[in-house]
Parts: C-alpha cells; sequence; structure tokens
C-alpha cells in the first residue's frame, strides 16, 4: 500500500493520523509540484554555469591542492545550487532501482537522520516519518522523555516496534527516520529490511557537540545521571554517555544495507571536519552508498 492512498496508521490502540507526518503535498497537486520543481531546477541550473554563482558561500578549508584536483573532477560543489542539482539529479538516478523500496535511517542519537532524512524523502518524491513522532502519538502526545519516565524503557521499545513492522508491511516510498536504539532488536532489523537501511557513521566528537548545542531534553538516555556528571560541561558529559552507549550497541549498526561515513566524506571533499559538510551533501553520499548496494545486490 502507497503512503499516498492511505492517511490513517493503526496502532494497538489509537489511530494515527499520518497526515501530521507527511512532508509534501500529493495527489494531483503533484504534477504541478513537479513541473514548478523542473523550471526551478533549470533556472538553478543556470545559474550554476555563471561564473560568479560558483564561488563557495561557505568559505570550505580546502588546501590549494585539493581543490585544483576535485574542481578537475567535478566532485566539489561549490554553493547550495550546485548541491540542490546534484542532489535531485541522484534522487532521480537512484529511484529508478528502487522500485518503489523505502529507506530506513539508523544512526546513533544525534546522528542527523531527521535532518538528511527529510532532506532525502523530498528529492525522492517519498513521504518522511519520524518513527520517534509516531510513537508519541500513539502514546496520545506523551513526550519520549515522559516515556521513558513513566512507562520505562522497555514500553518504548514495543512501541518503536510496532511502528517499524506498521511501516513496514504498511508503506511503499517511504523514508523513515528511527531512533538511535532501534538496531538493538533483532526483530527490527526483520522489518527494516523490508527497504533498503542506511547507517549514518558519524564520530561521537561530532555528535556530542550537536548535542551539547540542542541539549537532551528530548532524549533521556543522554541525561548525565552518573556521579559527577554536575561538575563536568555538557559537551564531555554527552561524549561520556555517548560512548558508553557505542559500546553496547556500535556492532549493531553494520547490519545496516548501506553505510554513509561523515569521515569519508569529509576527507573525499577535501574538508578540515566533519562539521563542514552540509546534510545535503549527506544526503547525495546516502544515496551513492544505496545505489552501490542495490548494485551489488543485483549482481
Ligand atoms: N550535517 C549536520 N551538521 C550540523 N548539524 C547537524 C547536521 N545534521 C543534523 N544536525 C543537527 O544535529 C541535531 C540532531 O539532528 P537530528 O536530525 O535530529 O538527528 P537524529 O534524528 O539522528 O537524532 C539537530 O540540532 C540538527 O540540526
Ligand atoms: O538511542 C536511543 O536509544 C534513543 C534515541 C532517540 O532517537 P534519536 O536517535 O532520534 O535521538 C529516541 O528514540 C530515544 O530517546 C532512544
Amino acid at each position: 500500500m502507497e503512503a499516498t492512498t492511505v492517511h490513517r496508521f493503526q496502532y494497538s490502540s489509537p489511530w494515527i493520523d499520518l497526515r501530521n507526518f507527511e512532508g509534501k503535498p500529493r495527489g494531483s497537486l503533484q504534477y504541478n509540484h513537479r513541473s514548478k520543481e523542473n523550471k526551478r531546477l533549470r533556472v538553478l541550473a543556470l545559474a550554476h554555469f555563471q561564473p560568479d554563482k560558483r564561488r563557495d558561500h561557505r568559505q570550505r578549508s580546502l588546501s590549494d591542492k585539493n581543490s585544483s584536483a576535485l574542481l578537475e573532477t567535478g566532485s566539489l560543489l561549490h554553493s547550495p545550487f550546485d548541491e540542490e542539482l546534484v542532489l535531485k539529479r541522484k534522487a532521480e538516478e537512484v529511484k529508478q532501482y528502487l522500485n518503489g523500496r523505502s529507506m530506513y535511517l539508523v544512526g546513533m542519537m544525534g546522528s542527523g537522520k531527521t535532518t538528511v532524512g527529510k532532506i532525502m524523502a523530498r528529492a525522492l518524491g517519498y513521504t518522511f516519518f519520524d518513527c520517534d513522532a509516531l510513537i508519541e502519538q500513539a502514546m496520545n502526545g506523551t513526550s519520549i522523555a515522559e516515556i521513558f519516565e513513566h512507562f520505562g524503557e522497555s514500553v518504548f521499545r514495543e512501541k518503536e516496534t510496532e511502528a517499524l513492522q506498521k511501516l513496514s508491511l504498511t508503506y511503499h516510498q517511504v523514508v523513515v527516520s528511527t531512533g538511535g536504539g532501534a538496531v538493538i532488536r533483532p526483530i527490527n532489523w526483520k522489518y527494516m529490511h523490508n527497504g533498503i537501511s542506511i547507517w549514518l557513521d558519524v564520530p561521537l566528537e561530532a555528535l556530542a557537540h550537536r548535542i551539547a548545542a540542542v541539549g537532551t531534553h528530548s532524549r533521556p538516555l543522554l541525561r548525565g545521571n552518573d556521579d559527577g556528571d554536575e561538575s563536568k560541561d555538557a559537551y564531555t558529559v554527552a561524549l561520556n554517555r555517548l560512548s558508553t552507549i557505542w559500546d553496547a550497541r556500535g556492532e549493531a549498526y553494520t547490519n545496516a544495507s548501506a553505510r554513509v561515513s561523515l569521515e569519508n566524506i569529509t576527507s573525499k571533499r577535501g574538508y578540515r571536519s566533519v562539521s563542514d559538510l552540509t546534510p545535503a551533501e549527506i544526503a547525495i553520499e546516502a544515496f551513492e552508498q544505496v545505489q552501490s548496494f542495490v548494485e551489488k545486490e543485483g549482481l
């Protein structure tokens, strides 16, 4: 069943109204949307070939050697315009291989599953779902933090499995951002393997910086509660918690069909740090890795 035709998602108890989670207009509006999108892409393509638009707006930290080599191979993305074009082109290419299969993003907390997943869904014309948001709706709007606090992690994990089951058995053409811990239950992999799973592999230090910036309000497992945490800064507390979690489940992420390593993209592009990467660049790499997975699958 396609997400375009079904708007309600039934859990064991209440109905979930999927319209709240859809990323873009569907149905007959889609034709108009596409032709507008094509027009926009043509405008972006023209902009791309104007020399003054080829400058990098984000002041990349490239060495001259890397810079010229990358410019020659055309692998350097110069601006948001270029990113958008390449993203769209990659999405169209990979879509031909997918046969409507869904994508499941896995990765540690804060790895960008939601941010990158939304970009991928928009580029593919797929519907985006955030597994945590579905669980909150299934629990009548109870937040993830409250579910952990009042019902415990085991109830949360049950709801997570239910959500993945329903998504994988009911929908095609969706991109799902899973919770960081979805990988620990083998049954969840059974559901995710109905589609293609993509691991966003981000160094723990980068995750800790992101988490320290946004806080741990919505991520109960990252709240500092070890003895002595009070005296440490938010980055150190997050890094310690992430390291403990990683030791317990790092291995489980390797079950994914495709791996997107931020360190690999960073060195491929000649950037200095993974924090130089934009979510769109990561989405492009995700499409490339999915394509190579599907090509290998077909051999
Ligand atoms: N490539 C990126 N560079 C910098 N910050 C990012 C990137 N991707 C995501 N973020 C930020 O990190 C935080 C966590 O991202 P999110 O997409 O919610 O991760 P997840 O869904 O994996 O938990 C958010 O504040 C988001 O804006
Ligand atoms: O890693 C985990 O076990 C969890 C990750 C969270 O999702 P994000 O990965 O989106 O933060 C959320 O599902 C819950 O707090 C548990």
